[in-house]
Protein backbone atom coordinates (compact mmCIF):
# COMPACT_ATOMS: atom_id res chain seq x y z
CA UNK A 1 0.00 0.00 0.00
CA UNK A 2 1.39 3.46 -0.75
CA UNK A 3 1.01 4.97 2.67
CA UNK A 4 1.20 8.91 2.82
CA UNK A 5 4.66 9.83 4.97
CA UNK A 6 4.63 10.14 8.50
CA UNK A 7 5.07 13.64 9.43
CA UNK A 8 8.83 14.18 10.09
CA UNK A 9 9.34 14.46 13.67
CA UNK A 10 12.84 13.88 15.16
CA UNK A 11 12.99 9.77 16.14
CA UNK A 12 13.31 10.17 19.93
CA UNK A 13 9.40 11.67 19.47
CA UNK A 14 7.10 8.31 20.21
CA UNK A 15 3.67 8.82 17.72
CA UNK A 16 1.54 8.19 21.33
CA UNK A 17 3.06 12.03 22.26
CA UNK A 18 2.45 13.44 18.93
CA UNK A 19 -1.53 12.15 18.98
CA UNK A 20 -1.89 13.43 22.33
CA UNK A 21 -0.38 17.07 21.13
CA UNK A 22 -3.21 16.51 17.99
CA UNK A 23 -5.81 15.78 20.66
CA UNK A 24 -5.05 18.62 22.47
CA UNK A 25 -5.34 20.58 19.05
CA UNK A 26 -8.59 18.91 18.19
CA UNK A 27 -9.87 19.88 21.54
CA UNK A 28 -9.03 23.15 21.16
CA UNK A 29 -10.42 23.79 17.74
CA UNK A 30 -13.77 22.14 19.03
CA UNK A 31 -13.72 24.70 21.64
CA UNK A 32 -13.71 27.26 19.54
CA UNK A 33 -9.85 28.01 19.10
CA UNK A 34 -7.83 28.49 16.10
CA UNK A 35 -5.61 25.47 15.12
CA UNK A 36 -2.84 28.28 15.14
CA UNK A 37 -3.06 29.52 18.13
CA UNK A 38 -3.16 25.85 19.23
CA UNK A 39 -0.46 24.93 17.71
CA UNK A 40 1.28 27.72 19.38
CA UNK A 41 0.81 26.09 22.77
CA UNK A 42 2.30 22.94 21.57
CA UNK A 43 6.18 21.93 22.55
CA UNK A 44 8.10 23.13 19.46
CA UNK A 45 9.59 19.73 18.96
CA UNK A 46 6.46 18.33 18.47
CA UNK A 47 4.58 20.89 16.90
CA UNK A 48 5.78 19.75 12.87
CA UNK A 49 4.68 16.19 13.14
CA UNK A 50 1.01 17.89 16.03
CA UNK A 51 0.51 20.29 13.16
CA UNK A 52 0.62 17.19 10.23
CA UNK A 53 -1.37 14.94 12.17
CA UNK A 54 -4.24 17.59 13.47
CA UNK A 55 -4.61 18.73 9.62
CA UNK A 56 -5.40 15.09 8.55
CA UNK A 57 -7.88 14.99 11.62
CA UNK A 58 -9.36 18.39 10.57
CA UNK A 59 -10.24 17.00 6.93
CA UNK A 60 -11.52 13.77 8.40
CA UNK A 61 -13.22 15.26 11.63
CA UNK A 62 -16.95 14.81 9.78
CA UNK A 63 -16.17 11.43 9.46
CA UNK A 64 -14.30 10.77 12.74
CA UNK A 65 -17.52 12.33 14.47
CA UNK A 66 -19.85 9.62 12.92
CA UNK A 67 -17.70 6.86 13.51
CA UNK A 68 -17.12 7.78 17.19
CA UNK A 69 -21.27 8.20 17.66
CA UNK A 70 -22.07 4.61 16.26
CA UNK A 71 -18.92 3.35 18.78
CA UNK A 72 -20.49 5.25 21.93
CA UNK A 73 -23.07 6.44 21.46
CA UNK A 74 -22.49 8.65 25.06
CA UNK A 75 -19.24 11.08 23.72
CA UNK A 76 -16.73 11.09 27.11
CA UNK A 77 -14.66 13.66 28.51
CA UNK A 78 -13.35 16.05 25.89
CA UNK A 79 -9.63 15.32 25.58
CA UNK A 80 -10.26 11.54 25.52
CA UNK A 81 -13.28 12.27 22.71
CA UNK A 82 -10.72 14.16 20.98
CA UNK A 83 -8.27 11.33 21.22
CA UNK A 84 -10.55 9.16 19.86
CA UNK A 85 -11.62 11.20 17.27
CA UNK A 86 -7.68 11.83 16.50
CA UNK A 87 -7.25 7.88 16.09
CA UNK A 88 -10.38 7.25 14.47
CA UNK A 89 -9.60 10.32 11.38
CA UNK A 90 -6.35 9.30 10.76
CA UNK A 91 -6.66 5.36 10.60
CA UNK A 92 -10.41 5.40 8.87
CA UNK A 93 -9.01 5.29 5.45
CA UNK A 94 -6.31 2.72 4.80
CA UNK A 95 -5.39 4.22 1.87
CA UNK A 96 -4.95 7.72 3.69
CA UNK A 97 -3.16 6.55 6.92
CA UNK A 98 0.33 7.60 7.69
CA UNK A 99 0.45 4.97 9.79
CA UNK A 100 -0.34 1.50 10.23
CA UNK A 101 -3.82 1.23 11.75
CA UNK A 102 -2.69 -1.34 14.33
CA UNK A 103 -0.13 0.80 15.44
CA UNK A 104 -2.59 3.93 15.43
CA UNK A 105 -4.63 2.06 18.39
CA UNK A 106 -1.85 0.74 19.99
CA UNK A 107 -0.31 4.34 20.39
CA UNK A 108 -3.47 6.14 20.77
CA UNK A 109 -4.47 3.42 23.63
CA UNK A 110 -0.66 4.52 25.18
CA UNK A 111 -1.45 8.04 24.90
CA UNK A 112 -4.77 7.80 26.93
CA UNK A 113 -2.56 5.81 29.71
CA UNK A 114 -0.22 8.79 30.06
CA UNK A 115 -2.56 11.58 30.57
CA UNK A 116 -6.10 9.43 31.66
CA UNK A 117 -5.42 6.18 32.60
CA UNK A 118 -8.66 5.68 34.11
CA UNK A 119 -10.12 5.68 30.80
CA UNK A 120 -7.30 2.82 28.82
CA UNK A 121 -9.87 0.19 28.63
CA UNK A 122 -12.78 2.53 27.48
CA UNK A 123 -10.04 3.92 24.26
CA UNK A 124 -9.39 0.23 23.99
CA UNK A 125 -12.66 -0.93 23.46
CA UNK A 126 -13.76 1.25 21.26
CA UNK A 127 -10.64 1.39 18.88
CA UNK A 128 -10.20 -2.31 18.82
CA UNK A 129 -13.87 -2.42 18.09
CA UNK A 130 -13.34 0.13 15.42
CA UNK A 131 -10.52 -1.95 13.52
CA UNK A 132 -13.01 -5.26 13.36
CA UNK A 133 -16.00 -3.33 11.82
CA UNK A 134 -14.53 -1.16 10.03
CA UNK A 135 -16.04 -1.50 6.56
CA UNK A 136 -19.39 -1.96 7.63
CA UNK A 137 -18.89 1.02 10.04
CA UNK A 138 -17.90 3.43 7.48
CA UNK A 139 -20.65 1.80 4.86
CA UNK A 140 -22.76 3.21 7.68
CA UNK A 141 -21.49 6.48 7.52
CA UNK A 142 -21.51 7.08 3.82
CA UNK A 143 -25.17 8.83 3.44
CA UNK A 144 -24.35 11.33 6.43
CA UNK A 145 -23.32 14.21 4.25
CA UNK A 146 -21.30 15.42 7.17
CA UNK A 147 -19.48 12.54 7.46
CA UNK A 148 -19.39 12.17 3.60
CA UNK A 149 -17.65 15.86 3.20
CA UNK A 150 -16.36 16.60 5.88
CA UNK A 151 -17.69 19.93 6.50
CA UNK A 152 -20.65 21.14 8.49
CA UNK A 153 -24.06 20.66 6.89
CA UNK A 154 -24.76 24.59 6.95
CA UNK A 155 -21.67 24.53 5.10
CA UNK A 156 -22.62 22.22 2.41
CA UNK A 157 -26.11 23.69 2.36
CA UNK A 158 -24.70 27.06 1.13
CA UNK A 159 -22.48 25.69 -0.96
CA UNK A 160 -25.07 23.32 -2.46
CA UNK A 161 -27.43 26.88 -3.05
CA UNK A 162 -24.42 28.94 -4.42
CA UNK A 163 -23.00 26.49 -6.39
CA UNK A 164 -25.15 23.85 -8.14
CA UNK A 165 -22.60 22.46 -10.68
CA UNK A 166 -19.67 22.34 -8.31
CA UNK A 167 -20.25 22.21 -4.77
CA UNK A 168 -19.48 18.53 -4.68
CA UNK A 169 -15.68 19.29 -6.62
CA UNK A 170 -15.65 22.69 -4.41
CA UNK A 171 -15.90 20.87 -0.87
CA UNK A 172 -13.18 17.98 -2.16
CA UNK A 173 -11.28 20.72 -3.09
CA UNK A 174 -10.62 21.50 0.10
CA UNK A 175 -9.61 18.08 1.84
CA UNK A 176 -7.01 18.23 -0.67
CA UNK A 177 -3.00 19.22 0.82
CA UNK A 178 -2.89 22.76 -1.12
CA UNK A 179 -0.56 23.97 -3.73
CA UNK A 180 3.03 26.26 -2.46
CA UNK A 181 3.61 29.07 -5.10
CA UNK A 182 5.81 31.77 -5.04
CA UNK A 183 5.96 35.12 -6.37
CA UNK A 184 9.08 36.07 -7.61
CA UNK A 185 9.87 39.77 -6.60
CA UNK A 186 9.50 41.66 -10.45
CA UNK A 187 12.36 44.11 -9.77
CA UNK A 188 14.67 41.35 -8.69
CA UNK A 189 14.17 39.13 -11.46
CA UNK A 190 11.78 36.96 -13.73
CA UNK A 191 9.93 33.66 -12.90
CA UNK A 192 12.96 31.77 -15.47
CA UNK A 193 15.86 33.17 -13.56
CA UNK A 194 14.01 31.59 -10.66
CA UNK A 195 13.00 28.56 -11.80
CA UNK A 196 17.31 28.13 -12.26
CA UNK A 197 18.03 29.04 -9.18
CA UNK A 198 15.39 26.65 -7.53
CA UNK A 199 16.91 23.92 -9.87
CA UNK A 200 20.47 24.17 -8.49
CA UNK A 201 18.92 24.32 -4.63
CA UNK A 202 17.38 20.76 -5.72
CA UNK A 203 14.01 22.06 -6.19
CA UNK A 204 11.19 21.63 -8.83
CA UNK A 205 8.69 24.24 -10.15
CA UNK A 206 6.38 25.47 -12.67
CA UNK A 207 5.54 28.32 -13.98
CA UNK A 208 1.94 29.30 -13.76
CA UNK A 209 1.52 33.72 -14.12
CA UNK A 210 3.69 36.32 -14.90
CA UNK A 211 5.57 35.78 -11.50
CA UNK A 212 4.17 33.05 -9.74
CA UNK A 213 5.99 29.32 -9.77
CA UNK A 214 4.41 26.51 -8.39
CA UNK A 215 6.48 24.05 -6.56
CA UNK A 216 6.20 20.62 -7.57
CA UNK A 217 6.24 20.01 -3.25
CA UNK A 218 6.07 22.20 -0.27
CA UNK A 219 9.21 23.12 1.44
CA UNK A 220 10.11 25.32 4.34
CA UNK A 221 10.88 28.59 3.28
CA UNK A 222 14.40 28.81 4.42
CA UNK A 223 14.88 26.39 1.41
CA UNK A 224 14.35 28.47 -0.92
CA UNK A 225 17.12 30.76 -2.39
CA UNK A 226 17.28 34.58 -1.51
CA UNK A 227 13.80 34.35 0.51
CA UNK A 228 15.45 36.08 3.28
CA UNK A 229 16.71 39.09 1.09
CA UNK A 230 13.07 39.09 -0.54
CA UNK A 231 14.12 38.37 -3.63
CA UNK A 232 10.91 35.60 -3.57
CA UNK A 233 7.84 35.12 -1.09
CA UNK A 234 4.85 32.30 -0.72
CA UNK A 235 1.30 33.69 -2.45
CA UNK A 236 -0.97 31.51 -3.67
CA UNK A 237 -1.39 32.25 -8.11
CA UNK A 238 -5.33 34.04 -7.11
CA UNK A 239 -4.11 35.99 -4.56
CA UNK A 240 -1.46 37.26 -7.25
CA UNK A 241 -4.49 38.30 -9.22
CA UNK A 242 -4.78 41.72 -6.82
CA UNK A 243 -1.88 44.22 -7.68
CA UNK A 244 -1.98 44.18 -11.38
CA UNK A 245 -5.89 44.71 -11.59
CA UNK A 246 -5.37 47.53 -9.02
CA UNK A 247 -2.28 49.03 -10.20
CA UNK A 248 -4.01 48.18 -14.09
CA UNK A 249 -1.73 48.49 -17.76
CA UNK A 250 -1.35 50.38 -21.00
CA UNK A 251 -3.30 53.89 -20.48
CA UNK A 252 -5.13 52.50 -17.51
CA UNK A 253 -1.80 52.12 -15.00
CA UNK A 254 -1.54 53.67 -12.06
CA UNK A 255 0.55 56.60 -12.85
CA UNK A 256 3.90 56.90 -10.36
CA UNK A 257 3.63 58.16 -6.77
CA UNK A 258 -0.14 57.72 -7.32
CA UNK A 259 -1.95 57.20 -3.67
CA UNK A 260 -2.97 54.22 -2.94
CA UNK A 261 -4.91 52.75 0.27
CA UNK A 262 -4.45 48.96 1.24
CA UNK A 263 -7.24 49.29 3.68
CA UNK A 264 -6.84 45.48 5.12
CA UNK A 265 -3.32 44.88 4.54
CA UNK A 266 -2.18 42.56 7.24
CA UNK A 267 0.28 39.91 7.00
CA UNK A 268 1.11 42.12 3.91
CA UNK A 269 1.42 39.79 0.49
CA UNK A 270 -0.55 41.68 -1.32
CA UNK A 271 1.12 45.39 -0.25
CA UNK A 272 4.30 43.98 -1.44
CA UNK A 273 3.17 42.89 -4.42
CA UNK A 274 1.83 46.42 -5.21
CA UNK A 275 4.86 47.78 -4.49
CA UNK A 276 6.90 45.33 -6.75
CA UNK A 277 5.23 46.20 -9.13
CA UNK A 278 5.00 50.03 -8.80
CA UNK A 279 6.48 53.14 -7.38
CA UNK A 280 3.03 53.90 -5.18
CA UNK A 281 2.46 55.56 -2.28
CA UNK A 282 0.63 53.36 -0.46
CA UNK A 283 -1.10 53.88 2.97
CA UNK A 284 -1.56 50.08 4.88
CA UNK A 285 -4.17 49.71 7.66
CA UNK A 286 -5.21 46.84 9.49
CA UNK A 287 -7.49 46.97 12.59
CA UNK A 288 -5.34 44.38 14.44
CA UNK A 289 -2.01 46.06 15.24
CA UNK A 290 0.16 42.32 15.54
CA UNK A 291 -0.57 41.08 12.28
CA UNK A 292 -0.21 44.83 11.12
CA UNK A 293 4.22 44.40 12.32
CA UNK A 294 3.90 41.47 10.07
CA UNK A 295 3.37 43.94 6.91
CA UNK A 296 6.44 45.72 8.58
CA UNK A 297 8.72 42.85 8.58
CA UNK A 298 7.56 41.73 4.82
CA UNK A 299 8.69 45.21 3.29
CA UNK A 300 11.61 45.25 5.36
CA UNK A 301 12.53 41.81 3.70
CA UNK A 302 11.56 43.00 0.07
CA UNK A 303 13.38 46.22 0.78
CA UNK A 304 10.14 48.47 0.13
CA UNK A 305 7.92 50.89 2.05
CA UNK A 306 4.55 52.05 3.05
CA UNK A 307 3.04 54.10 5.57
CA UNK A 308 1.82 51.91 8.26
CA UNK A 309 -1.21 52.57 10.11
CA UNK A 310 -3.44 50.59 12.67
CA UNK A 311 -7.15 51.86 12.58
CA UNK A 312 -10.51 50.23 11.34
CA UNK A 313 -11.25 50.50 7.82
CA UNK A 314 -15.23 51.44 8.77
CA UNK A 315 -14.19 55.00 10.20
CA UNK A 316 -11.91 57.15 8.26
CA UNK A 317 -11.77 59.85 10.65
CA UNK A 318 -9.31 57.68 12.93
CA UNK A 319 -6.95 57.56 9.96
CA UNK A 320 -8.10 60.04 6.78
CA UNK A 321 -5.93 63.28 6.07
CA UNK A 322 -8.68 64.43 4.13
CA UNK A 323 -6.31 63.69 0.58
CA UNK A 324 -8.34 61.33 -1.71
CA UNK A 325 -7.12 58.19 -3.18
CA UNK A 326 -6.15 57.22 -6.60
CA UNK A 327 -6.78 53.52 -6.25
CA UNK A 328 -8.02 51.83 -2.87
CA UNK A 329 -7.15 47.94 -2.17
CA UNK A 330 -10.10 46.37 -0.09
CA UNK A 331 -9.14 43.05 0.90
CA UNK A 332 -12.06 42.64 3.55
CA UNK A 333 -11.94 40.27 6.04
CA UNK A 334 -14.01 37.18 5.25
CA UNK A 335 -15.55 33.87 6.31
CA UNK A 336 -11.99 32.75 4.39
CA UNK A 337 -14.18 29.82 2.41
CA UNK A 338 -11.96 29.91 -0.96
CA UNK A 339 -8.98 28.93 1.34
CA UNK A 340 -9.93 25.89 3.62
CA UNK A 341 -7.12 23.71 1.86
CA UNK A 342 -4.83 26.16 3.73
CA UNK A 343 -6.47 26.05 7.28
CA UNK A 344 -8.22 22.79 7.86
CA UNK A 345 -9.81 24.08 10.79
CA UNK A 346 -11.74 27.34 9.34
CA UNK A 347 -15.12 24.91 8.38
CA UNK A 348 -15.27 23.86 12.03
CA UNK A 349 -14.94 27.67 13.53
CA UNK A 350 -17.12 29.01 11.19
CA UNK A 351 -20.43 29.12 12.60
CA UNK A 352 -23.66 30.27 9.54
CA UNK A 353 -24.79 33.07 10.87
CA UNK A 354 -20.72 34.41 10.90
CA UNK A 355 -21.75 34.66 6.85
CA UNK A 356 -24.28 37.65 7.44
CA UNK A 357 -22.13 39.38 9.92
CA UNK A 358 -18.91 39.26 7.81
CA UNK A 359 -21.07 40.46 4.68
CA UNK A 360 -22.63 43.36 7.08
CA UNK A 361 -18.93 44.48 7.86
CA UNK A 362 -18.08 44.42 3.98
CA UNK A 363 -20.68 46.46 3.27
CA UNK A 364 -19.86 49.26 6.20
CA UNK A 365 -16.51 49.14 4.97
CA UNK A 366 -17.38 50.01 1.16
CA UNK A 367 -19.56 52.88 2.29
CA UNK A 368 -17.06 54.20 4.33
CA UNK A 369 -13.95 54.10 2.09
CA UNK A 370 -16.35 54.80 -1.42
CA UNK A 371 -16.26 58.41 -0.58
CA UNK A 372 -12.20 58.36 0.11
CA UNK A 373 -11.36 57.22 -4.27
CA UNK A 374 -11.14 60.42 -6.37
CA UNK A 375 -13.60 60.72 -9.10
CA UNK A 376 -12.02 58.66 -11.79
CA UNK A 377 -9.92 56.29 -9.35
CA UNK A 378 -10.60 52.59 -8.75
CA UNK A 379 -11.47 50.35 -5.78
CA UNK A 380 -10.53 46.54 -5.83
CA UNK A 381 -13.04 44.96 -3.68
CA UNK A 382 -11.93 41.33 -3.12
CA UNK A 383 -12.40 38.44 -0.08
CA UNK A 384 -11.13 35.08 -0.06
CA UNK A 385 -14.22 33.17 -0.18
CA UNK A 386 -16.63 31.44 -2.72
CA UNK A 387 -19.62 32.61 -0.66
CA UNK A 388 -21.94 34.69 -3.29
CA UNK A 389 -22.80 36.78 -0.07
CA UNK A 390 -19.37 38.15 0.69
CA UNK A 391 -18.61 38.30 -3.43
CA UNK A 392 -21.18 38.85 -6.15
CA UNK A 393 -24.34 39.52 -4.27
CA UNK A 394 -22.25 41.96 -1.92
CA UNK A 395 -20.88 44.13 -4.98
CA UNK A 396 -23.98 43.88 -6.69
CA UNK A 397 -26.00 45.60 -3.97
CA UNK A 398 -23.45 48.44 -3.46
CA UNK A 399 -23.66 48.88 -7.39
CA UNK A 400 -27.23 49.74 -6.88
CA UNK A 401 -26.56 51.63 -4.41
CA UNK A 402 -23.64 53.58 -5.81
CA UNK A 403 -24.85 55.89 -8.53
CA UNK A 404 -21.28 57.27 -9.16
CA UNK A 405 -19.80 53.80 -9.00
CA UNK A 406 -19.57 50.68 -12.08
CA UNK A 407 -18.23 47.72 -12.44
CA UNK A 408 -15.20 47.00 -14.62
CA UNK A 409 -14.28 43.94 -16.42
CA UNK A 410 -13.47 41.87 -13.00
CA UNK A 411 -12.50 38.03 -12.44
CA UNK A 412 -15.62 38.10 -9.76
CA UNK A 413 -15.81 34.66 -8.41
CA UNK A 414 -12.77 32.38 -9.43
CA UNK A 415 -13.78 28.85 -7.25
CA UNK A 416 -10.50 27.02 -6.51
CA UNK A 417 -8.65 24.36 -8.56
CA UNK A 418 -7.60 21.40 -7.53
CA UNK A 419 -4.29 19.96 -8.42
CA UNK A 420 -5.50 17.93 -11.48
CA UNK A 421 -6.58 21.46 -12.75
CA UNK A 422 -9.15 20.74 -14.74
CA UNK A 423 -12.86 22.46 -12.84
CA UNK A 424 -14.24 24.91 -11.42
CA UNK A 425 -13.18 27.62 -12.96
CA UNK A 426 -15.74 30.03 -13.68
CA UNK A 427 -14.53 33.11 -14.82
CA UNK A 428 -10.49 33.60 -16.01
CA UNK A 429 -8.69 31.65 -17.79
CA UNK A 430 -5.84 30.19 -15.20
CA UNK A 431 -5.67 26.45 -14.75
CA UNK A 432 -2.63 25.90 -12.14
CA UNK A 433 -4.12 24.80 -8.81
CA UNK A 434 -4.69 28.08 -6.61
CA UNK A 435 -7.12 29.01 -3.86
CA UNK A 436 -10.93 30.27 -4.04
CA UNK A 437 -11.18 34.53 -4.35
CA UNK A 438 -13.45 37.01 -5.91
CA UNK A 439 -12.49 40.09 -7.37
CA UNK A 440 -14.40 42.85 -8.60
CA UNK A 441 -13.13 46.23 -9.66
CA UNK A 442 -14.99 49.57 -9.42
CA UNK A 443 -14.46 52.52 -11.05
CA UNK A 444 -15.45 55.84 -9.91
CA UNK A 445 -17.46 58.33 -12.23
CA UNK A 446 -15.37 61.67 -13.33
CA UNK A 447 -17.37 64.27 -11.53
C1 LIG B 1 -8.00 38.85 4.18
S1 LIG B 1 -7.02 39.59 5.39
C2 LIG B 1 -6.01 40.63 4.42
C3 LIG B 1 -4.88 39.92 3.73
C4 LIG B 1 -3.85 40.88 3.14
N1 LIG B 1 -4.43 41.86 2.24
C5 LIG B 1 -2.74 40.15 2.40
O1 LIG B 1 -2.78 40.03 1.18
O2 LIG B 1 -1.81 39.68 3.07
C6 LIG B 1 -8.11 40.72 6.11
C7 LIG B 1 -7.49 41.66 7.12
O3 LIG B 1 -8.49 42.60 7.49
C8 LIG B 1 -8.21 43.02 8.82
N2 LIG B 1 -9.43 43.69 9.31
C9 LIG B 1 -10.55 43.14 9.83
N3 LIG B 1 -11.44 44.09 10.15
C10 LIG B 1 -10.88 45.27 9.81
C11 LIG B 1 -11.30 46.63 9.89
N4 LIG B 1 -12.50 46.93 10.38
N5 LIG B 1 -10.47 47.58 9.47
C12 LIG B 1 -9.23 47.29 8.96
N6 LIG B 1 -8.78 46.01 8.87
C13 LIG B 1 -9.59 45.03 9.27
C14 LIG B 1 -7.83 41.74 9.52
O4 LIG B 1 -7.07 42.02 10.69
C15 LIG B 1 -7.03 41.02 8.43
O5 LIG B 1 -5.65 41.26 8.61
Amino acid sequence: MNRPSPPSAPAALPLSRLLAHTADAVQAVRAGQSLNDALAACPAEARPGTQALSFQVLRSLGRAQALRERLAKRAPAAWVDALLLSALGLAWDAEAAPYAEHTLVDQAVEAVKQRERAQAPFVNAVLRRFLRERDDLVRATDGDAVARWNHPGWWIKRLRRDWPPHWQTLLAVNNERPPMTLRVHARRGTPQGYQHRLQEAGLGGRIVGPHAIRLDAPVAVNRLPGFADGDVSVQDLAAQWAAPLLVGSGAQALPAGARVLDACAAPGGKTAHLLELADLDVLALDSDAARLARVGETLARIGLQAELKTADARDPASFWDGRLFDAILMDAPCSASGIVRRHPDVRWLRRDSDIEALATIQRDMLHALWPLLKPGGRLLYCTCSVFRAEGEQQIDAFLQRASDAHGLPSPGHALPVPHNGTAAVVSGTETAAHDGFFYAVLHKRPA
